[in-house]
């Protein structure tokens, strides 16, 4: 096959892939041997022939196969005809098969190859990296120790484990310190998987008496993350594995990336060995978000729409209503946000409140059951120490009627309770004396330092 014809057969990987990946992944590619069933390339970077052909290999081969070319396999090799300018190494993540060829001892025209057999690690989601990584109070730690195994230092704790609940972040720090230590330290190796693709692996090489090359291949990375570590609890002959693997690794001083949507000792049905092993490095946890980190993170991302929605104009206060409302996790806070921008663009509107409250309200209903008018009247009650019967009752003297103002502007701001339906619950007030508490308790809020403090206080106890 000429180069004429690959690139008449790159014009239609175009259709099929956009023009974007054709840009970055695609164009690069000159076909230079076609023998044997095996197509040749040469790329400019490890890291382009790795995502190749973990992510379009089969893609290529059934094209050149379409043309008329027997092959069977893809084959990659880093070499001068596309190289980048410069020459230097490129950021590697091995794509497992033979993962030797990426090592710092390489020659500069190291290979990586892949076939229809190799089976990927996870390829990385160019969004998740430290820049687009708000840091807040309740990840601060995860953070910085994400940072410092990112630096690919000597290995100062190993493993580092990283847990917390649905959406927290976990899969989006180790994707940064992936593309961070890319950047760092091209020469090391690094490899990223779910530990549901590690179990994948596992039986398939079992399957295919492969064993040893699966040994070789986990044993021979510099640096192993495996995200959802929890996915192996009980899964007997797997977790066997991943000791031996894990020891095999610490023992020659390699860095090991865990993380897992509980603590290690919660993990239920994981051998205790196992759970100690995962228990010797770093354990961090990443909370729960707070309403700081939330507002930060949409303010970052109505950022990065920006270029995507140049005219669209965000009301006063939205942000703020989603960060305080909708505080399950950080995928539901993106989720909004785009539907949001989406719906707005698409009506050609201001993101005003209506528009939040009638584009969300599905989202908003679900989310609001977190947090109930009793709750709020409790919590206020203790706060000021005052009775719940006094609260709700008809007394009208300032030390029980303001506290009553405060739950009224809570209930106003954390639930998506009507005015009429709030007034109710507080001993059958009508909906204007409730809008009156809403009213004063927002003027105080930023002339009294002390309500702004309590206010504050409150919101947070509630939405722990
Ligand atoms: N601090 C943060 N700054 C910016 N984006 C964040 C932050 N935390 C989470 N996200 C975003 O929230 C989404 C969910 O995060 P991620 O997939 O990393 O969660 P996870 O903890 O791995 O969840 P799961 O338990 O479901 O695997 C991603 O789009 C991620 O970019």
């Amino acid at each position: 096959m000429t180069q004429e014809q690959w690139g008449s057969l790159q014009q239609d990987l175009l259709k099929t892939v956009g023009q974007n990946n054709y840009k970055a992944w695609i164009e690069p590619l000159r076909l230079t041997e076609l023998a044997n069933g095996v197509a040749t390339f040469t790329v400019p970077t490890n890291f382009i022939g790795n995502y190749v052909s973990q992510n379009f290999g089969d893609l290529i081969i059934h094209q050149l196969s379409q043309a008329g070319e027997d092959v069977q396999r893809v084959h990659f090799t880093v070499g001068r005809a596309a190289a980048n300018s410069n020459g230097a190494a490129s950021p590697s993540i091995a794509a497992p098969g033979k993962p030797s060829a990426n090592r710092a001892s390489a020659p500069a025209t190291s290979t990586v190859a892949s076939s229809k057999d190799d089976l990927p690690g996870a390829p990385l989601d160019t969004r998740f990296t430290f820049d687009s990584f708000v840091v807040g109070k309740p990840n601060e730690l995860a953070n910085a120790a994400a940072r410092r195994v990112a630096e690919g230092g000597p290995v100062s704790f190993n493993p580092l484990f990283l847990y917390g609940g649905v959406g927290l972040g976990k899969t989006h720090l180790m994707h940064a310190i992936a593309w961070e230590l890319q950047t760092q330290r091209p020469d090391l190796n690094v490899l990223y998987l779910s530990a549901e693709q590690f179990m994948y692996r596992f039986v398939q090489a079992l399957r295919d008496r492969k064993m040893m090359d699966f040994k070789e291949m986990f044993r021979s990375v510099d640096v192993l993350m495996v995200d959802d570590v929890q996915f192996i609890a009980g899964k007997d002959s797997t977790q066997e594995e991943f000791f031996h693997t894990f020891n095999a690794l610490v023992d020659q001083n390699k860095q090991i990336i865990i993380s897992a949507d509980r603590a290690p000792g919660e993990i239920k049905d994981m051998e205790d060995r196992i759970r100690s092993r995962l228990q010797c490095g770093l354990v961090v946890d990443l909370h729960p978000t707070d309403y700081e980190l939330r507002l930060g993170i949409l303010q970052s991302k109505v950022e990065q729409y920006r270029g995507q929605y140049p005219d669209l104009k965000i009301a006063d206060g939205v942000l703020e209503f989603l960060a305080h409302r909708i505080s399950t996790n950080v995928r539901v806070l993106e989720g909004a946000l785009t539907r949001l921008f989406a719906f707005a663009s698409l009506v050609g509107r201001e993101i005003t409140m209506d528009l939040t409250q009638d584009c969300l309200s599905d989202v908003l209903r679900a989310s609001e059951r977190k947090i109930s008018v009793e709750e709020i009247q409790r919590r206020v009650a203790e706060h000021y120490n005052i009775r719940l019967s006094d609260m709700i009752g008809p007394k009208r003297v300032r030390t029980f009627a303001r506290p009553r103002q405060v739950a009224m502007f809570l209930c106003k701001q954390l639930t998506s309770r009507s005015l009429p339906e709030i007034g109710r619950r507080f001993g059958g007030r009508d909906h204007t004396t409730v809008m009156h508490g809403v009213r004063r308790i927002e003027e105080l809020r930023s002339s009294d330092g002390q309500i702004a403090e309590d206010l504050e206080l409150l919101r947070r106890a509630l939405e722990a």
